[in-house]
């Protein structure tokens, strides 16, 4: 379980949210500027709220009050970028080593060959992210973050790099991964609600920095369809 309650003040936006999520895709769905990219920063200790808690499994990892503040390697947090944000100068066996730096070369060898296994791309291993298919690279991201084995996945906008074509394969084949592979927290960021509808078993709803409602996704999204422009229905407002 991930418990969030924390403020953010910039000069002209403030981050003020609360929100708990268990097992399963919960989904981070609002416009943009709400700060859904702010809230996961804070969760990776990428960035630091002014006030607040954060606890993940009953392990605090960040508490203003109690001066607790976990360094990002230590909060068993995987937190993928939007564009996949692989090292270009690496090749896909390198890429998924890279978490692992410092641990025995045996471990580093058998974990880099089981999850070129899980995401079928044994004999990909020596080629470079310019030379693989944007689900291929979608999936080594993917793999390099679960490697680490983390307790929490931070997605945020994983998708947003992939053509309107291949989107949805790679968005079925990443639940039926995760499903397999994966089994703690997924905090997923979206402004595209039709992604939320797809892959999220509950959806929080931003706004202005401000949770304005979490439900389970059906109860969520019936509400913003309620309230979406007719004229786009990609977009969301809220
Ligand atoms: N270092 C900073 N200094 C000032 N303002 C900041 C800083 N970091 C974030 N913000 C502001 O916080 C707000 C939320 O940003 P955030 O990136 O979290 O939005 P988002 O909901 O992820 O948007 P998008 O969907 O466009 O990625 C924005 O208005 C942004 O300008």
């Amino acid at each position: 379980m991930l418990r969030v309650n924390i403020k953010k003040t910039f000069p002209e936006f403030e981050l003020d949210i609360a929100f708990e999520a268990g097992p399963g895709i919960t989904g981070i769905l609002g416009p943009s500027g709400s700060g859904k990219s702010l809230t996961l920063e804070c969760i990776a200790g990428i960035d630091k709220p002014d006030e607040g808690k954060i606890e993940l499994n009953g392990r605090i990892l960040f508490d203003k009050e109690k001066h607790m503040d976990i360094k990002t390697r230590h909060r068993h947090t995987g937190y993928m970028f939007q564009h996949y944000a692989l090292f270009p100068h690496l090749t896909v066996k390198q890429n998924l080593a890279f978490g692992l730096k410092g641990r025995p070369k045996k471990e580093i060898e058998e974990k880099t060959a089981a999850f070129l296994k899980k995401i079928k791309m044994e004999g990909f291993e020596n080629r470079y992210p310019a030379e693989l298919s944007g689900g291929q690279k979608q999936r080594v991201a993917l793999a390099r973050t679960l490697i680490t084995e983390p307790s929490c996945l931070l997605l945020d906008e994983p998708f947003s790099a992939l053509d309107p074509d291949t989107k949805e394969l790679v968005m079925e084949e990443f639940l039926s991964f995760l499903h397999d592979h994966f089994h703690g927290v997924v905090l997923l960021v979206t402004h595209n609600m039709a992604e939320a509808d797809l892959l999220c078993d509950n959806v929080i709803l931003y706004r202005n920095g401000k949770v304005l409602q979490q439900d389970p996704k059906k109860e969520v999204l019936k509400h913003a369809v309620a309230r979406q422009d007719a004229r786009n229905p990609a977009a969301i407002r809220i």
